[in-house]
């Protein structure tokens, strides 16, 4: 059946500050309590949306999440009104202030894990919520991802949505951003290939930095999304790199249709790895940038394989590329030659993401791609897709309510509280949601 990817990019929320939050992600280590623009964030955000619609590529949008989130707070026993909560939780740590306000929920990469139809045992879509198990200020994201991905698919005939798997790090799951999926039309059955950084039990695991996916998980995954078992491969992530500051495997590989698009150290026995893929996927061919070309280093700091590589209608394709991969003379010399060498990639798109590129963040994490049929993509809620219309809106909406300027210190002043819960009402209503969140119910 016909199909078309399309891309459910995450809306910055009104907190975004810096906080490094993420031992094992360098850029939000580096960027610790420097000065954030939550504007200018969710404005760059929303401009690559949009120039992907314009661009003819199916584009909606996934809210933000509630910060400061009081209802943990009131879990770990700070208590009196909501605004007392959060004034005692800025006493007592600011730390643990800044975790349970952190807008992290913009990197819906790792929302959830999503297998399309076509691959499904039922015929339905699936969406595991992820656990993100590996981070507080992460793991806390899990319920309110699954009400708004409940109030996006809603049909349940067409669409099941699974909550997330138990808090547990045997069962550490960062959701898309360590997915693959290729093959050929979207519609198509496609191989589903999961990656995990390690094993419970097992020997080959990353020694500095933590592995937040463990293979576990990923089969629990793949059982929930009713992945049919001949179409999935579990590979693991070559630990090495996972140490040099590749979190996800987004940060070292991205796929589309029949390429992959990798770094020659991503994925441990990768040789083995590709020889399974070319019996498997019709046409595989795997673009391995050799590490002489641009080291794991560089492809740490440019974010060149947390781009997005998107399809045109006559089969080829776009790789939409954060800024620092221009500005790097190495890897765009490598781009480059890319474009000029035999391979589906005719055109380069570069945006500028720097405030959630700061917090290691890029193209790739800000985006959930989700494989729609036509009737499939007509049972979306409508209000969440991207057009002018709600383009323009949510400009307007963000101008309103969201701080050019934002430290950790914000955090504490009650009227951020205030400010956010009315922006977040506001936005439900305009997508149509109903009360996903904590403070409507
Ligand atoms: N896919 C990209 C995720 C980036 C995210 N960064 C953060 O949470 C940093 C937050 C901070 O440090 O303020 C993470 O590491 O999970």
């Amino acid at each position: 059946m016909k199909a078309r990817e399309v891309n459910f990019d995450g809306l910055v929320g009104l907190t975004h500050h810096y906080a490094g939050l993420s031992f094992g992600n360098e850029a939000s280590t580096k960027h610790r309590h420097r000065v954030s623009n939550p504007k200018l964030a969710a404005k760059q955000g929303l401009l690559k949306m949009k120039a992907l619609a314009d661009a003819g590529f199916p584009q909606a949008v996934i809210p933000p999440q509630e910060r400061p989130n009081v209802q943990v707070l009131r879990q770990l026993g700070f208590s009196g009104s909501d605004e007392q909560v959060v004034e005692k939780a800025a006493a007592h740590s600011p730390h643990l202030l800044s975790a349970v306000s952190s807008a992290s929920s913009m990197w819906v990469a790792n929302a959830a894990t999503v297998c399309p139809s076509a691959d499904a045992l039922d015929g339905r879509v699936h969406l595991t919520v992820a656990n993100l198990n590996n981070k507080f200020h992460r793991a806390i994201e899990a319920p309110t991802t699954e009400a708004v991905l409940k109030a996006i698919f809603r049909d349940e005939h067409k669409f099941a949505v699974h909550p997330a798997l138990p808090q547990v790090a045997m069962l550490g799951d960062e959701g898309a951003a360590n997915h693959n999926r290729l093959g050929g039309e979207y519609g198509e059955q496609g191989i589903q290939l999961f990656v995990y950084g390690r094993e419970e039990g097992g020997n080959t695991a990353p020694g500095r930095y933590p592995a937040r996916q463990t293979l576990e998980a990923s089969q629990a995954v793949a059982r929930l999304n009713q992945v049919c078992p001949r179409q999935v491969i579990f590979a693991q992530q070559n630990p090495a790199v996972i140490d040099q500051g590749v979190f996800h495997n987004d940060v070292i590989a991205v796929s589309n249709r029949q390429v992959l698009f990798c770094h020659e150290q991503a994925f441990l026995h990768q040789q083995a790895l590709f020889s399974q893929l070319r019996a498997r996927v019709p046409g595989f061919m795997a673009l391995e940038v050799p590490d002489a070309e641009v080291s794991v280093s560089d492809a740490v700091e440019t974010y060149l394989f947390n781009s997005q590589l998107l399809s045109r209608e006559d089969g080829s394709m776009v790789l939409i590329l954060p800024q620092e991969s221009r500005e790097h003379p190495g890897v765009w010399r490598y781009l480059t030659t890319l474009l000029e060498q035999d391979n589906p990639i005719s055109e380069i798109k570069v945006f500028d993401l720097r405030e959630s590129m700061s917090n290691g963040g890029g193209p790739a994490c800000l985006r959930l791609r989700v494989v729609l049929t036509d009737d499939e993509a007509r049972a979306v809620n409508p209000a969440v897709m991207m057009n002018d219309v709600l383009f323009r809106a949510l400009n307007d909406w963000i101008e309103r309510y969201y701080r050019d300027r934002l430290t950790q210190a914000d955090l504490a002043d009650p009227m951020l509280l205030r400010e956010s819960r009315e922006a977040l009402d506001t936005l439900t209503k305009m997508l149509r949601l109903g009360s996903v969140y904590p403070f409507q119910q």
